[in-house]
């Protein structure tokens, strides 16, 4: 990515709009019920799981650190575009919590916006981090069509999380969290890639019904993420001279019913094994997540290192990428490229690893609802 552009390079047309489109989390203790009620309508969670996780939100005052967060990523994305000539204006809308989606998409309509990007708080396949995304901006379209407001027309970013944008900020955090660790055993310390644990029947199905990933255990969501692991680890090993540190995917956050089969292993079973298997220390390094949100502070900063304490196992945790500059210079490089491709013009698609750049627009057989099929906008 230069930073000097020509015109083209700067266009956004022809949209007129970026949306950040996020998860949301309540942000005093009178939200939590209804913040966990929003999340899980219909989705079978069992009561007791609920006590727990309005638990851990309560724990921190009531208040997710997501909204946060995502202020103040949406103050680094109007920076970037700022500095470097890109005029679009960006609007931010959640989908389990204020400011909501629908109420974001009505004042996108009556700013006078046709056309929108959407740019989701995930970065890989699957139903809860695109497909249900999708449903949600579907559902919002349709409010606002029964309003009888004039028709927006949505778009979907393509998946960033090979885009060197992520995948650098995320590198440089792990050997940040290295460096946190004591000397004598910064060598020997493990790398536990971490993510949001699904249920396996969803990881098999996520992806493009053509991806080869598809149908194999754990699916695209799991294909993507061990893409990410291993980029991170090569330029970790280059940049420490540690070649053969040992690294694994390891899940988190699991909920749903304990017959049901999710992603594992859980990163607290996982650092009870490598304790067994003699490492010096490990370093959590949260790839599944876009900002230190309560997944983090709750599941591995709170959980899994007082487990490590119990284990009596070193830990580090890596910072997310957050409101990284780069990060931002990304989403700018993959709305410039979207609008280009839009507009029939040749692209570069900047894409680290062994699987290239997702696809633009998901197919109707993408990342399948596991309940029934809903209607979902921005699909080919
Ligand atoms: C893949 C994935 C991501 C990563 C991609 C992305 O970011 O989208 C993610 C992110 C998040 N998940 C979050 C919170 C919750 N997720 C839940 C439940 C679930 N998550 C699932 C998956 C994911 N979740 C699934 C399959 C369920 C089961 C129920 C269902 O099928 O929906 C529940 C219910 C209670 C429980 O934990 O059981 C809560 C409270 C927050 C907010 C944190 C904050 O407040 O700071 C964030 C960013
Ligand atoms: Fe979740």
């Amino acid at each position: 990515m230069s930073d000097t552009r020509t015109p083209s390079q700067t266009d956004p047309a022809p949209y007129d709009a970026l949306l950040l489109l996020s998860f949301g989390g309540p942000e005093g203790p009178e939200d939590v019920v209804p913040f966990l009620e929003n999340v899980t309508r219909g989705r079978g969670i069992p009561r007791e799981r609920l006590t727990e996780v309005g638990k851990h939100y309560f724990l921190f005052g009531g208040v997710s650190p997501i909204n946060a967060q995502n202020r103040e990523l949406l103050g680094a994305l109007r920076k970037d575009f700022a500095d470097h000539g890109l005029d679009l204006q960006v609007y931010w809308g959640n989908r389990n919590w204020a400011p909501y989606l629908v109420d974001a998409l009505r004042e996108i309509a009556d700013d006078g916006h046709r056309r929108v990007l959407v740019l989701a708080t995930s970065a890989y396949a699957g139903y809860s981090g695109c497909r249900q995304y999708r449903e949600n901006l579907a559902d919002a379209l349709a409010q606002l069509a029964a309003e009888g407001r004039p028709e927006l027309t949505v778009d979907k970013l393509r998946h960033f999380y090979n885009h060197p944008g992520f995948v650098g900020p995320m590198t440089d955090a792990t050997l940040a969290a290295l460096a946190e660790l004591p000397a004598e055993v910064r060598d020997g310390a493990r790398l536990a890639f971490s993510t949001h644990s699904i249920p396996t029947a969803m990881a098999e199905t996520s992806g493009a019904p053509d991806d080869p990933a598809r149908g194999t255990p754990g699916g695209a969501y799991v294909a993507q993420h061990l893409d990410v692991a291993r980029l991170i680890a090569a330029a970790v090993a280059e940049r420490t001279g540690v070649a053969d540190r040992p690294w694994q995917l390891v899940y988190q956050s699991r909920s749903g019913a304990p017959h049901i089969p999710w992603l594992e292993p859980d990163i607290c079973d996982h650092l009870a094994a490598e304790r067994a298997d003699g490492a010096e220390a490990v370093v959590m390094v949260p790839i599944g997540f876009v900002s230190d949100h309560m997944e983090v502070k709750y599941d591995l900063d709170t959980e899994a290192v007082a487990k490590a304490a119990e284990l009596g196992l070193p830990v580090a945790r890596a910072a997310t990428v957050g409101a990284d500059p780069r990060f931002a210079a990304a989403v700018r490089d993959l709305v410039l490229e979207r609008a280009a491709v839009q507009r029939g013009e040749p692209v570069t698609r900047c894409a680290l690893g062994a699987l290239g750049p997702s696809h633009d627009r998901c197919a109707t057989a993408c990342c399948p609802n596991p309940r029934a099929p809903r209607p979902a906008a921005a699909e080919a």
